[in-house]
């Protein structure tokens, strides 16, 4: 074959990338291709995947490549490259938004093949079935026994060379200012190896531990394919590889049922109540009550929060303040750096109890959860300034004090 383009989307990243590493095995020619979509805004992860794409440049430079950047809409800048190199295929991992979904089809009315290649989950999500029937698991027990014994392929070692022709325009990354977590696939390669010597051996016991902030952080690499899940995958702690399983199950899940971000998975009587002001003080951190406020300002800080925090601020939003998770799925999905429509709204339905959950009618009681995961109010005081002063116990019940804390809100509810 003699020139490949291997379009980049999620997938930022050379090692274990089986579409780069198949286009080097067969073509003369490897053209790595990123089209910026201004259709589609990065919002807050914007500066993230441009680190991203600066650090895939480098590496593919490093490997005598390049990567080639470009602006526009991605099906029909990938075609002009292909028609001025003379390209004859595109190879691409395959993803299951609905938006990717379109564009694979629209690959499919051109006159190039078009090839996609595993790399975004661990087990693709059209594998497996269940036993009873039906095109995909709906409970996470039963898909975790599957997934756990279902064949693995192989992985890819990083191309030595990527034989990129000389003269092409490569195309400008724009500058931009960092918001959060630096990205990119040497960054997250560094996280990945420091995390996994400090803390995956704590991990049955520490990640739920809101202040001690020991989990992985690496959803964002993950959001963008900077790590290989399936490297993850491979770590030997299976409390850690379970939450990975999680992953994979909904994606999964929004492989076979798209509308997972608009339509309720498992459609309900809920009666959502319209209030603006409710679901706006929630968005400020500032409902009044203490481990949600953190939760929220966390986000707004840092773009990432702690899993149990968003599982406790997510059903404060849908329980007791009964706004719909579609307004809490929004607000997370465009702060978030790991925000991604299969992880966000499979994990927001599964609160609202429209989803997955075997308990649909679960709900956090914030006191509870915060005396459990917080037990020394450390969570609250890092981002609760208000709140900072407060001694003991008293930092997650602010509303027993004699007179209200200067600056911090009396709760929206009832605790
Ligand atoms: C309301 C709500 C919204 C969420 N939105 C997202 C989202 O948009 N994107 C996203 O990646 N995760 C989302 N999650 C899942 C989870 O909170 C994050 O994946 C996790 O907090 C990331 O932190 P970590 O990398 O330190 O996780 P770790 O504890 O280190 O876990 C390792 C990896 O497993 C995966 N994982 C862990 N928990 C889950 C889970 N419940 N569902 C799916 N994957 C999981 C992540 O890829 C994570 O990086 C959401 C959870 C809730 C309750």
């Amino acid at each position: 074959m003699d020139t490949v383009i291997v379009l980049f989307t999620r997938d930022l990243r050379v090692h274990d990338h089986p579409a780069l590493a198949a286009a080097c095995a067969r073509a003369r020619q490897v053209l790595p291709l990123f089209v910026l979509d201004p259709a589609v805004p990065a919002g807050r992860r914007g500066p993230f995947l441009l680190d991203c794409l600066e650090d895939l440049r480098a590496s593919l430079r490093a490997r005598g490549g390049d990567l080639l950047v470009r602006r526009g809409d991605v099906v029909e800048e990938t075609m002009r490259l292909a028609s001025e190199t003379s390209a004859t295929a595109v190879y691409a991992s395959a993803d299951v938004s609905s938006l990717a979904r379109r564009r694979q089809e629209r690959f499919g009315a051109e006159r190039i093949e078009f090839r996609r290649f595993p790399g975004l989950t661990v087990i693709p999500p059209d594998l497996l079935r269940p036993a009873g029937g039906g095109d995909h698991y709906r409970v996470f027990t039963p898909y975790w026994r599957a997934w756990s014994f279902a064949p693995r392929r192989q992985m890819e070692e990083p191309p030595p060379v990527v034989p990129t022709p000389r003269g092409l325009d490569p195309g400008v990354i724009p500058p931009h200012e960092p918001y959060g977590t630096r990205g990119g696939e040497s960054a997250a390669r560094e996280r990945m190896s420091g995390w996994m010597r400090l803390c995956l051996d704590g991990y049955a016991e520490g990640h739920d531990d809101l202040a001690g902030d020991r989990t992985s952080r690496l959803s964002p690499y993950l959001r963008f394919g900077c790590l290989s899940p399936l490297e993850l995958a491979g770590c030997g702690n299976d409390d850690y590889v379970r939450q990975l399983c999680w992953r994979d199950f909904h994606y999964q899940v929004a492989f076979a049922f798209p509308a997972l971000n608009r339509r309720d998975y498992r459609p309900r009587e809920i009666t959502w109540r319209e209030d603006e002001d409710a679901a706006q003080a929630w968005r400020e951190g500032m409902t009044g009550v203490p481990i949600v406020d953190a939760g929220m300002r966390q986000l707004l800080a840092e773009g990432w929060m702690h899993n149990r925090a968003r599982m406790i601020t997510a059903s404060y939003l849908v329980r007791q303040l009964r706004v719909d998770w579609r307004v809490g799925a929004a607000h997370f999905f465009e702060l978030l750096l790991d925000g991604d429509v299969a992880n966000n709204s499979g994990n927001w339905q599964w609160i609202a109890g429209t989803g997955n959950d075997t308990r649909p009618n679960r709900s956090f009681n914030p006191l509870r959860q915060a005396r459990r995961f917080d037990p020394d109010g450390e969570y609250v005081r890092r981002y609760v300034p208000e709140l900072a002063g407060l001694p003991g116990g008293l930092v997650h019940e602010p509303w027993r004090l004699p007179t209200p804390v200067r600056g911090y809100p009396t709760p929206l509810t009832r605790q």
